[in-house]
């Protein structure tokens, strides 16, 4: 799916999207997932409801919308971590829906999560360590299992070291991760993530917290996942961050996809300005995540 013409160059990104409609529900030409009728209500609150959306495998893709508009909930239900009142899902052709959390990291989804309590007082290592993949641990028994067991351990350090090295993190492999700055915590996470080698990472705010310094190199991890062959799904607030990396925008609104398509179709759809662009400008908080006010009336 990856095209040399697009490598680092988010904006020829577009061309990874050729043949798909920006209209809500649209089909892709290789959709690593496919969600159908996904429902998530809370009491008598629709936090989502998603008729059907594809995500074109190979892509950044975001999913937007304002505060309360389901995409946490959206994440949740995908990766395990809540269960749907309703709904179908497929990713790489296998159902997901029903699947627990470890089981939907292990085939290949995986979501960052900000760092707990409890994984601040662990060293980055230990965090790294404990993401990875195979912790076959008592199942193993006798030296043949402890022999197994060993080269497992050793070949997770290994994947952990060479992540925090591509990171800019091995330095720190020894600090507690409650000491690393916002943005070294982000791409601790990222780096957590891609211990199990997943076919998709799911990035929740990743720029959330960021100092501007870093932004730039957490773009650059992001785009060079998608260039390596990975999909990104993330969930942002930065409408600048939004635009210039996204090769497919989702926009979510009370629960249900608004609309679909390329950075440019969707400043230019008046829906989406109305329901989220635009709503941004009411938005109190508007100045520590909300820059698409900038964005309003923009073509
Ligand atoms: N566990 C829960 N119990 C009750 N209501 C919930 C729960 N989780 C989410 N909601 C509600 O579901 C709706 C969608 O919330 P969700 O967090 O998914 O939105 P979001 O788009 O991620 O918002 P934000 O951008 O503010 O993070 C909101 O009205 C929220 O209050």
């Amino acid at each position: 799916m990856s095209s040399d013409a697009t490598r680092g160059a988010p904006e020829a990104g577009r061309d990874l999207m050729s043949g798909a409609e920006p209209e809500v529900g649209s089909g892709k030409t290789d959709p690593i997932l496919r969600a159908d009728g996904v429902r998530r209500s809370f009491g008598g609150l629709t936090a989502v409801d998603v008729g059907h959306l594809e995500v074109q495998r190979g892509t950044i893709t975001a999913l937007i919308g304002p505060n309360g508009a389901g995409k946490s909930t959206l994440f949740n239900v995908l990766t395990g971590f809540d269960r749907a009142d309703a709904g179908e899902w497929t990713f790489q052709g296998r159902r997901f829906d029903g699947l627990a959390g470890h089981k939907v990291a292990q085939r290949g989804m995986v979501r960052t999560f900000q760092l707990t309590k409890a994984l601040t007082r662990l060293t980055v290592l230990e965090n790294m360590l404990l993401a990875a993949p195979g912790q076959r641990g008592e199942r193993f028994v006798g030296a043949f299992g402890r022999w197994l067991w060993t080269g497992q351990e050793a070949a997770n350090r290994e994947r952990a070291m060479e992540l925090l090295a591509r990171f800019k993190l091995d330095a720190k492999k020894d600090d507690i991760a409650g000491s690393l700055s916002g943005g070294q915590r982000k791409l601790l996470e990222m780096a957590r993530a891609l211990m199990v080698e997943p076919a998709m990472v799911m990035l929740d705010e990743p720029m959330a917290g960021v100092n501007p310094a870093l932004v730039q190199s957490l773009l650059e991890h992001i785009t060079s996942l998608r260039d390596e062959g990975t999909t990104v799904l993330f969930v942002e607030h930065d409408m600048d961050v939004i635009m210039g990396i996204s090769d497919w925008i989702v926009v979510l609104a009370q629960g249900g996809v608004i609309a679909e398509g390329r950075p440019a179709d969707i400043r230019s759809d008046q829906q989406v300005i109305d329901a989220y662009l635009g709503a941004h400008h009411d938005d109190p908080d508007a100045g520590a995540d909300g820059r698409g006010d900038r964005k309003e009336g923009q073509p």
